[in-house]
């Protein structure tokens, strides 16, 4: 299996990246941290510690980290994700208890007590928590295997005309993680956008029949209808999961080499990412972006780990 950590900020799709990635055979989930971004870290973190009581979560360290970007003010998507950063269902009291390290801490602390090249980082928000994460342990850079994370674009972008949320909230955080040397893959929104919850994949879901699936059916109620009166989507895309699937099965979300870094200073296009496609990737490129999905064999998976789930306790 793939040992990873999972840095996120849940948020709707954040919690089902979580349920795939501890459903899911081939994944070993090490350690969660949390991250603000889609709402304050005091919320995602209470989300995080939820989720994980819904999906029966147990043996593995929860971190809080950044409570803001590395330069910029804390802006939250409340217009998507809510109040609570997790509108939608009733959430369970937590039960687990953070570990009383910073999410930075827990990170380096977890990847060097394992083989070199084992670990990989799995970022689902802002990526304050791994640019300091590098910064303070450089040998993270020849530790972690890769960092799979969720943000980003080709030719599309949410949080502006050309950049998505998780880069624009903490671009200068992302341009250090793009150019610190590690192999980077980048699960933009030109793959999640195809992630999309419809009618069958919710029909599916509620089929499963135990709570962690009805959990998740009334998360993608709340997402669905705020995504609709937002950006017009008939049905809204799972984001997260997306990066996760990367890891499990690179020919289900497929990623091309390719040179990518950041926009920080751009008044129209600060947090766009942008790719050299000029020319093809040299041998030793070690950036990637996802160019591919398959829907269907993304929702199998998603479908699949909460059947391996079940109804927790
Ligand atoms: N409108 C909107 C804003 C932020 C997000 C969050 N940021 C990423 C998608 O942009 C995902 O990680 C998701 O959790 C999703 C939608
Ligand atoms: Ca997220």
């Amino acid at each position: 299996p793939s040992k990873i950590i999972l840095d996120c900020d849940p948020g709707h799709d954040d919690a089902v990246a979580m349920l795939l990635a501890w459903g899911n055979p081939e994944i070993d989930l090490l350690a969660v941290t949390t991250v603000a971004g889609n709402q304050t870290l005091e919320k995602v973190t209470h989300n995080a510690l939820s989720v994980a009581c819904v999906a029966g979560v147990t043996g593995i360290p929860f971190a809080a980290g950044s409570e803001r970007p590395l330069l910029r003010q804390v802006e939250v998507a409340a217009e998507v994700h809510g109040e609570s950063g997790l509108d939608g269902p009733v959430l369970p009291e937590p039960n687990i208890v953070l570990d009383e390290r910073h999410a930075v801490d827990l990170i380096i602390d977890t990847v060097m007590a394992h083989e070199p090249g084992t670990v990989t980082l799995v970022p689902t928000g802002a990526l304050t928590n791994i640019a300091l994460a590098v910064r303070k342990e450089p040998r993270l850079l020849e530790r972690v295997k890769e960092v799979v994370l969720m943000g980003g674009g080709l030719h599309e972008g949410n949080w502006s005309p050309v950049a998505e949320f998780n880069i624009a909230i903490d671009p200068e955080a992302a341009q250090i993680v793009f150019t610190a040397g590690w192999k980077v893959v980048m699960v933009g929104l030109d793959v999640t956008h195809r992630a999309l919850a419809t009618d069958a994949v919710r029909q599916r879901v509620r089929a499963i029949g135990t709570s962690p699936a009805r959990f998740v059916d009334e998360l993608m109620d709340f997402f669905a209808k705020a995504y609709e009166h937002n950006q017009g989507f008939d049905a809204p895309p799972v984001h997260d999961p997306c990066a996760v699937a990367h890891v499990i099965d690179p020919t289900v979300v497929r990623a091309t080499q390719m040179p990518l870094q950041v926009e920080t200073k751009g008044l129209l296009t600060t947090g766009m990412t942008v790719a050299d496609r000029r020319a093809p990737a040299p041998a030793d490129c070690p950036t990637w972006a996802a160019t591919d999905i398959d829907p269907d064999r993304f929702w199998d998976l998603v479908i699949d780990a909460l059947e391996r789930i079940g109804e927790p306790k």
